[in-house]
């Protein structure tokens, strides 16, 4: 059955998911309130980097099926209104900031004047949705019958449309004392997945909510895990990569996210944890979460690290010493350069007055845009070339596979800091270049 959907946000979540739902036979509109963007989407193009996106976006924009406009007006008669403007850290604070969500409320409520149902996808703190559906029942002139559920997004940039189009789970949050058409609406929209025996959970919207933050603690808490235990093998010559794979084989443990390295950034994981333990004090739970503050340090320590390393392979003599930082991005098959720990170890070495050339595949329009003053290469080898040192701090396949012989005769002296733990040591090695892995016996 096709639905008239729209999505409120168009960025890495919201563009994706408008895409993904035209692809599920849905009428769509996406609305944006950044002009710019709406006129490139419109287009049939995507204003960033997402592998399989462009396709879908320009398949259904040339149908008809998905439209982009700056008028919420012109979504005022979908069934469903998802929400997914973004919910970034407060300057200077750990707390979420509301203000893109409360504005979408508070535009779209009183244009509701028939039943409908909002959909939350944003990741919010816990409560945000009561408190949402409320203002929504007291601003909109359908009052009572517009419905206001809670249902968290999981995707991970990269994979944005596969994890779009087949979920491994979903989640429906709904006030279970007003749920009015929530859960029949969202079975509607997803009916696709649900067919195909893909999890759905209806919770209450507390837990929905949670659910939400708790993976994305979890997901942390396992990188950091496994980068506390770099710390350690640092300190007693022992290799990381080797006890990952051996505490990964252990199902309850499982391989993933044991990938130690610089850490992890991007727009989720680092503001969710932080949002998180700022939810827990105003809750007067403060204790709950406080590991997470270790979780947090650690992650921050992999960046002081490679920075530390880096200093000491140059003799402690940074000024002007000529560097090459392969990748800016928060994680390979992305552009998105949020709180990147790549583009954070290039940013304190060029501040600390050393000769910083960044290169990433994708990335370097957002790079250059967040730090207009660091020096952009032309590609990986103009990067290298020259410098005393490189650093891998964004495991692409292209740095993955580059030559190590043909890199040690451009560079003016080959030592290797693989910040991401993805080189062939042993090729590097024998190539001729010093090798400085995270948690690896090369240290
Ligand atoms: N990026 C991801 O992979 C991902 C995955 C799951 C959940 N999330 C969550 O989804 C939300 C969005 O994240 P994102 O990465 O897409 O952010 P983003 O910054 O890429 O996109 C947010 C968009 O919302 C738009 N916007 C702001 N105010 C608006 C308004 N009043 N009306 C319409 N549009 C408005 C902005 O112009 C922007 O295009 C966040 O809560 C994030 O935590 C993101
Ligand atoms: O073993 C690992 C795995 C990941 N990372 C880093 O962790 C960060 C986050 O990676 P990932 O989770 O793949 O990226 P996101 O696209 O930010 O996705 C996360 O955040 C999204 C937004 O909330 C959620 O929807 C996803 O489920 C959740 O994985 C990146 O900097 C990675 O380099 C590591 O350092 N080691």
């Amino acid at each position: 059955m096709t639905l008239r959907v729209s999505v409120f946000g168009t960025g890495y979540l919201g563009a994706t998911h408008a895409a993904g739902m035209a692809e599920l036979g849905h009428d769509v509109v996406g609305v944006d309130i950044d002009a710019a963007k709406v006129a490139t989407l419109a287009r049939g193009e995507v204003p960033f980097f997402e592998p399989g996106l462009p396709e879908l976006i320009s398949k259904h924009v040339a149908t008809g099926r998905l439209r982009f406009t700056t008028d919420a007006r012109e979504a005022a008669d979908a069934d469903v209104h998802f929400i997914g403007v973004g919910t970034p850290q407060k300057k200077g604070e750990s707390a979420a900031d509301l203000r893109f969500v409360d504005a979408v409320i508070d535009g779209l409520a009183p244009l509701l004047k028939r039943p409908t149902v909002i959909l939350g996808k944003s990741t919010v703190p816990v409560g945000t949705a009561a408190r949402l559906a409320a203002r929504v029942r007291e601003l909109a002139p359908a009052g009572d019958a517009v419905d206001l559920g809670w249902n968290p997004e999981f995707l991970r940039e990269g994979f944005g449309v596969e994890d779009t189009l087949r979920p491994d789970r979903l989640v429906l949050g709904i006030d279970k004392n007003h749920p009015g058409r929530i859960e029949e609406m969202a079975r509607i929209v997803y009916a696709d997945a649900i067919g195909r025996g893909t999890p759905f959970l209806v919770t209450d919207l507390a837990t929905a909510e949670l659910v939400k933050v708790s993976a994305n603690a979890f997901l942390a808490t396992k990188i950091s895990f496994i980068n506390a235990i770099a710390e350690i093998c640092d300190a007693t010559g022992a290799d990381v990569m080797e006890l990952a794979d051996a505490i990964g084989y252990d199902e309850r443990i499982g391989r993933k996210f044991l990938g130690a390295g610089l850490g992890f950034g991007g727009g989720c994981l680092p503001k969710d944890i932080r949002a998180f333990m700022a939810r827990a004090g105003e809750l007067g739970v403060n204790q709950a979460l406080a590991f997470l503050h270790e979780v947090d340090a650690v992650n921050m320590r992999r960046r002081d690290h490679v920075v530390d390393m880096a200093a000491r392979e140059l003799g402690g003599k940074v000024v002007g010493r000529p560097i090459a930082v392969l990748g800016a991005a928060f994680k390979p098959n992305s552009d998105d350069v949020r709180d990147s720990p790549a583009l954070d170890v290039a940013g304190r070495l060029h501040l600390m007055g050393a000769d910083v050339r960044v290169y990433d595949p994708e990335a370097m329009k957002n790079a250059a845009a967040a730090w207009p003053t660091l020096h952009f290469a032309d590609g990986m080898e103009d990067a290298v070339s020259g410098t005393e040192l490189v650093i891998v701090a964004t495991e692409w396949r292209e740095f993955k596979n580059a030559d190590p012989v043909r890199l040690a005769q451009v560079a003016a002296r080959s030592v290797v800091i693989d910040g991401r733990n993805c080189l062939d040591a042993e090729a590097w090695t024998n190539a001729g270049w010093v090798y400085r892995g995270m948690g690896r016996h090369s240290q």
